[in-house]
């Protein structure tokens, strides 16, 4: 059947050859009969139907989700019969994944049926050297199988290999942190947007020392999300939730963002704009996220100067002439504009809410900042910024989920005089876990919780100086007021 398949198909390729290249000598009026007489016995002859699945197609700009899918099914399927494979290690790196090389053949069968699968690439397109060979390359997927069964295989059989690799990625799905590359990096050999590195991180809604009330609700508004794609498609709404995470340094808005990841499982974008050239750079990267996934910018204040945009252009108008007449402080001007990111404060929200926010689904946007009154308040309006999380001081109720975890006791003698000093102490809850971690063997929970009940004293003592002093300059501005 081997033999005979390729043999075939030599000759036909032979076939077409010659056909191409003495059509031209046939007259023009009957060119066109003899094309489409020529076809018909090719046709005829050839009992094969082939298609292609490619990783990219023309039109879209994202990968083919059914690539993959045709991937994952041949990696697990047929590799036994392929001699050249590609290894990739998934999940922790405990197993392996083989998949079919470049130009290798598979055969498959289907209720009986034989198909074959080749895999190829495609020459690049451009004429241009590229240093690193092979980085324009389009990836792609063949399947071969006789005319008699083209209805059962359209319909029957692609079906079945996307559903079942689809099934074989979720479960070998490894859960991946991704950032983006700067744009720069986003043709030639490590042509991707996203790098990525496996997520790993500890943190749960266990470890997480907060107010237990708080944290039930947003691990139940989480889950409410990750179940509701047949009610956001019923209300007519993107299948997205935004969360503005603030609070002070060290109160765990990162532990946060991982801690949700590891609840709904799901993967974690770190976008850092001030890479980001544009706003369309802004939108491919966000094509290219998948679904079940967080995307997260940090400290969104300090990434760009969102909120000082206006404010700069009506500082520009003033100090306009001066500065235009300075040779040095214009080009220290263009410099920075040059380098400067342009994403601006609209380009932002169209991410977040605008028609392209919907491609894809199943995605939480979170803001991580530590001055929530920096920011425009466009950005942070309910339905962009759907829930607004405040992370706080440490209390008495989150210092005894950090005394289990850090310390496995539940009670202690020093509970109740901690419990007192937390009424007025100000101390973020990264600050409490650093005095309750044992720095060495001898260290036992006594001298922990001793050494936190001193660094509650002192943050006790330095919030009532800091207080005396505001009263001080209140009454001194009174006076003057008054004078
Ligand atoms: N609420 C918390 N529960 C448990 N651990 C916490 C909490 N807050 C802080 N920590 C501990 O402190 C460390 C720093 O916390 P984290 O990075 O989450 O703070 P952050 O709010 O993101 O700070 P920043 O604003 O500086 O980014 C964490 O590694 C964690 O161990
Ligand atoms: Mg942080």
């Amino acid at each position: 059947m081997w033999t005979e398949l390729s043999a075939t198909i030599s000759s036909l390729a032979v076939a077409f050859f010659m056909f191409e290249k003495y059509l031209n000598y046939f007259p023009y009026t009957i060119r066109g009969y003899v094309e489409r007489n020529f076809r018909k016995v090719v046709n005829f002859v050839n009992p094969y139907v082939e298609i292609s699945f490619h990783e990219f197609t023309s039109e879209r700009l994202k990968r083919s989700d059914a690539f993959f899918a045709i991937q994952t099914y041949l990696s697990t399927s047929t590799t036994e019969n392929a001699r050249r494979l590609k290894a990739d290690a998934v999940k922790d790196s405990q197993s392996v994944v083989l998949s079919m090389d470049a130009n290798e053949e598979v055969t498959d069968v289907f209720n009986g049926i034989k198909v074959w699968w080749a895999s190829g690439k495609m020459p690049p397109q451009s004429k241009s050297i590229s240093l690193f060979p092979g980085s324009e390359e389009k990836r792609y997927y063949k399947l071969t199988f006789h005319k008699h069964d083209r209805e059962i295989i359209t319909k029957s059989y692609v079906e079945h290999v996307l559903k079942k690799g689809k099934e074989i990625e979720v479960k070998n799905r490894q859960r991946m942190l991704y950032t983006n590359n700067p744009s720069k990096d986003w043709h030639g050999w490590k042509a991707t947007k996203w790098g990525n590195i496996v997520f790993e991180h500890p943190s749960t809604f266990d470890t997480l020392a907060m107010d237990t009330a708080k944290k039930e609700e947003i691990k139940k508004d989480l889950i409410k999300f990750s179940k509701g794609k047949d009610y956001y498609a019923k209300i007519g709404k993107a299948w997205k939730r935004g969360y503005l995470l603030y609070g002070p340094p060290g109160t765990g808005k990162s532990s946060m963002i991982a801690a949700m990841a590891n609840l709904l499982d799901y993967d974690v974008y770190d976008l850092e704009l001030t890479t980001i050239k544009d706003n369309s750079e802004l939108r491919m990267l966000l094509i290219e996220t998948k679904g079940k996934s967080i995307i997260v910018i940090e400290d969104i204040d300090c990434s760009l100067d969102l909120t000082g945009q206006r404010k700069k252009r009506k500082e520009k108008d003033d100090d306009e002439a001066d500065k235009e007449k300075d040779p040095i402080s214009k080009k220290k001007k263009e410099a920075e504009e040059e380098s400067g990111s342009k994403v601006t404060l609209s380009g932002l929200l169209n991410v977040i809410d605008g028609i392209w926010s919907a491609c894809g689904g199943e995605r939480i946007i979170i803001f991580t900042t530590n001055y929530v009154d920096k920011l425009d308040p466009a950005l942070i309006r309910r339905g962009r910024m759907d829930k607004h999380i405040e992370m706080s001081y440490c209390c008495f109720e989150a210092f005894k989920v950090l005394a289990r975890n850090y310390l496995d006791i539940e009670s202690h003698e020093l509970f109740g005089k901690i419990e007192e000093l937390f009424v007025e102490a100000k101390m973020s809850p990264a600050d409490v876990a650093d005095s309750l971690m044992p720095k060495s063997d001898e260290q036992d929970e006594e001298t922990c919780l001793k050494r936190l009940v001193e660094a509650l004293e002192a943050s006790k003592e330095e919030a009532r100086k800091k207080s005396e002093e505001e009263a001080l300059l209140k009454t001194k501005d009174g006076v003057v007021t008054e004078g």
